[in-house]
């Protein structure tokens, strides 16, 4: 693979350092790190490709350059709202874009398998996810999380938003039938842990992947960024990076 000039959006942060390591360890070279107060646009022109790891609030310019400059752009800021996600799919009409709560070829490969066993399941399985990061992660529930529960909502051919609970407390009453529940953990320097559980009657199936060290979402969204490179405007998801 010919060596890739990458802009880092969000450079200084966990995941910018770690994208750092990622990029010089797959012989690529960082060509510009901006962080909160930066500016993408005027560099972007400069990189052949841009990896966003910041926050929502960044989204909009993000993408602006990216779209400006014609250039590809993998985004791995959770936290995204129903507005950022029509951001992307019209960014996407002119650009490459993958976006993805998780690299990790796990994450990735657990989402199909939810999706398979929510699939076969009944109603009368209860599907909750649990997720636990460190103590500095500011958006709840993961992106990772969400990305699970939409995989278990595909499964059934439901929408994740008409059945979504999360944040219980007090009085909530019994489970509603067919809710996919969601519950947050915090603390430590966990990189990363997600359960999705499958609760029957007098039965249960959990599936889990756990992260060691966020390497392998920078190795991942190096991967992301070289595949991304070759392909013409579009919305890309890591399934189609990693052929599953
Ligand atoms: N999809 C995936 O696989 C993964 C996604 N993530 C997500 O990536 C994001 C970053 O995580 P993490 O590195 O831990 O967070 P950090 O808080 O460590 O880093 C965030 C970085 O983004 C910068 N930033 C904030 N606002 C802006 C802005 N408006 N424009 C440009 N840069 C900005 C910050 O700069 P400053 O310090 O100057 O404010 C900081 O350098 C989070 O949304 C997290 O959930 C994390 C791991 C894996
Ligand atoms: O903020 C993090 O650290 C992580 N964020 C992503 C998420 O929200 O799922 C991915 C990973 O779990 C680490």
């Amino acid at each position: 693979m010919a060596q890739l000039k990458f802009g880092v959006i969000g450079h200084k942060g966990r995941m910018g350092q770690a994208l750092e390591a990622a990029i010089a360890d797959a012989g690529h070279c960082l060509c510009v790190g901006v962080d909160a107060g930066g500016d993408i646009a005027a560099h972007a022109g400069q990189c052949d490709v841009l990896v966003d790891f910041s926050a929502p609030q960044a989204l909009a310019d993000n993408l602006a350059a990216a779209v400006a400059a014609g250039r590809p752009i993998v985004v791995g800021t959770t936290g995204l709202e129903a507005a950022h996600f029509a951001m992307l799919a019209d960014a996407a009409r002119s650009v490459a874009v993958l976006q993805s709560g998780n690299f990790s070829l796990g994450v990735t490969l657990l989402a199909h398998l939810v999706q398979e066993a929510a699939a076969r399941l009944g109603n009368d399985w209860d599907i909750e996810v649990l997720e636990m990061h460190h103590r500095m992660k500011v958006d709840a529930p993961s992106g990772t999380a969400k990305l699970l529960g939409e995989a278990a909502a595909a499964g059934r051919g439901i929408a994740l938003a008409d059945h979504m609970e999360s944040g219980r407390h007090g009085m909530t009453g019994a489970r509603a039938v067919g809710a996919i529940g969601f519950a947050t953990l915090r603390g430590g320097t966990v990189a990363g842990e997600h359960s999705v559980i499958m609760a029957g009657n007098e039965e249960r199936i959990v599936l889990s992947h756990s992260a060691e060290n966020r390497m392998i979402f920078a190795r991942g969204a190096v991967r992301a960024a070289e595949w991304l490179t070759g392909q013409g405007a579009g919305r890309y998801t890591m399934q189609d990076v990693l052929g599953l």
